[in-house]
C-alpha cells in the first residue's frame, strides 16, 4: 500500500464547447500526491479548476486523461473501491429538501451498501450538533445546519479520505470552529483531510502540506511552513518615541509604510539586508525605538506572488 492517500498523475479535463462557448481546458496536466494522514489544503484562485478536481475525485465529473489513485485503488479499474475510500462534503447545499436529518444519513448509508447494524447515524447527528434536530425536514434547517448535515453525509461510509469543498464559505464563526473541530479530530483519528478554501489564513492554520493551482495547472506544493518560508521577506515594526522625520535614509531595498499609531513598518529581504542594519539606519535618523515587533510573511503573500507569476509568465 502507497503512503499516498491520493495519487494523480497527468490529470486533464477539458469542458465541451457548450451555447456559443469555447471548449473550456479546466485541469491541463496535473500531478499531485496527498500523503495518508495529512490535512491538505488545495488552494487557487476562482477558476483555477479546484472544484474539477474535486468533482473527479467524487466520481462527479469524468476526467479528459491522467489517472487516479485513491487509497491505492485505480479510479478506472476499481471503480467501487476507489469511491468507497472517499466522501465528499460538496460546496453547494444539495439536499433533498423532503428528507429528515436522519432520513438524509440513513440514504446515504444505503447508496454506499453500508449495512443497518454497521451504520453510525447517531453517533454522526451527535458529531455534526444535530441530534435535537434528527427528524427535522432538511428543508426547516439553517444554512449553516445543512452544511453540518453535508459533512455527516460525507462521513456515513467511514472513508479514509474526506474532502471538504469549501466548507466555511459564509459561515458564522461558531460553525467555523465546530467544523475545524471535528475535521481535527476524524483527522487525529487518522482520516486524510484535503480541503479547499479562499480563507488563507485557515488554510495556514489547518494543513500541513499545501498545492496551488491556477489556470489549470499546479503551480506550487510543499509543506506548509516551507511554502510561506519561500518569500524572503521580513518586516520590522517600529513604535518609536517621539516624532519621525517624514523622509529618512534607508539600505538599499528596504522599504517604509506608516502604521495607524505612529508606528512605522520597514520591509526587507533577508537574503541582502540584516535587521541590525535596519535598526542602525533607523537609529541614525535620530529615531528613538520604543518598541520593535517583526512579521513574517503570511501564506497570502506568497499565494498573490506565485499567481502573480503565474500570470506573467502566461
Ligand atoms: N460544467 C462546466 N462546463 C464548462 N466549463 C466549466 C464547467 N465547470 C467549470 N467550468 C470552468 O472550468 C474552470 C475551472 O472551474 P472550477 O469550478 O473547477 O474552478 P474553482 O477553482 O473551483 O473555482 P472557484 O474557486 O470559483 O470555485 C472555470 O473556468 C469554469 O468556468
Amino acid at each position: 500500500m502507497s503512503q499516498f492517500a491520493i495519487e494523480i498523475e497527468g490529470l486533464a479535463k477539458t469542458y465541451a464547447a457548450h451555447k456559443g462557448e469555447p471548449p473550456k481546458e479546466a485541469l491541463k496536466g496535473v500531478d499531485l500526491q496527498v500523503p495518508q494522514g495529512s490535512i491538505f489544503g488545495l488552494l487557487g484562485p476562482n477558476g483555477a479548476g479546484k472544484s474539477t478536481l474535486i468533482n473527479i475525485l467524487a466520481g462527479l465529473v469524468r476526467k479528459s486523461a491522467g489517472n487516479v489513485r485513491i487509497w491505492g485503488f485505480d479510479h478506472d479499474v476499481n471503480p467501487r473501491q476507489s469511491r468507497a475510500a472517499i466522501g465528499v462534503m460538496p460546496q453547494e447545499l444539495n439536499l433533498d429538501p423532503f428528507f429528515t436529518a436522519r432520513a438524509a444519513l440513513d440514504v446515504q448509508a444505503g447508496l454506499y451498501g453500508v449495512p443497518k447494524r454497521e451504520r453510525r447515524t447517531d453517533e454522526i447527528l451527535e458529531m455534526i450538533g444535530l441530534t435535537d434536530k434528527a427528524d427535522a425536514y432538511s428543508r426547516t434547517l439553517s444554512g449553516g445546519m445543512r452544511r453540518r448535515l453535508l459533512l455527516g453525509k460525507a462521513l456515513v461510509h467511514n472513508p479514509h479520505v474526506l474532502v471538504l469543498d469549501e466548507p466555511t464559505a459564509g459561515v458564522d464563526i461558531e460553525l467555523r470552529q465546530m467544523l475545524w473541530n471535528n475535521v481535527r479530530k476524524l483527522n487525529e483519528q487518522g482520516m486524510t483531510i484535503i480541503l479547499t478554501t479562499h480563507y488563507l489564513e485557515e488554510a495556514e492554520q489547518m494543513c500541513d502540506q499545501i498545492a496551488i493551482i491556477h489556470n489549470g495547472e499546479k503551480i506550487a506544493h510543499d509543506r506548509t511552513d516551507r511554502l510561506i518560508g519561500r518569500l524572503d521577506a521580513k518586516t520590522l515594526v517600529i513604535q518609536p518615541e517621539g516624532p519621525v522625520p517624514a523622509e529618512f535614509p534607508l539600505p538599499t531595498d528596504v522599504t517604509c509604510e506608516r502604521r495607524p499609531g505612529g508606528a512605522i513598518a520597514l520591509s526587507y529581504r533577508r537574503g541582502a539586508t540584516s535587521a541590525e542594519d535596519v535598526l542602525d539606519a533607523v537609529r541614525a535618523a535620530g529615531i528613538r525605538i520604543s518598541d520593535v515587533a517583526s512579521e513574517d510573511p503570511r501564506l497570502e503573500d506568497i499565494f498573490l506572488a506565485l499567481t502573480a507569476g503565474a500570470h506573467r509568465a502566461a
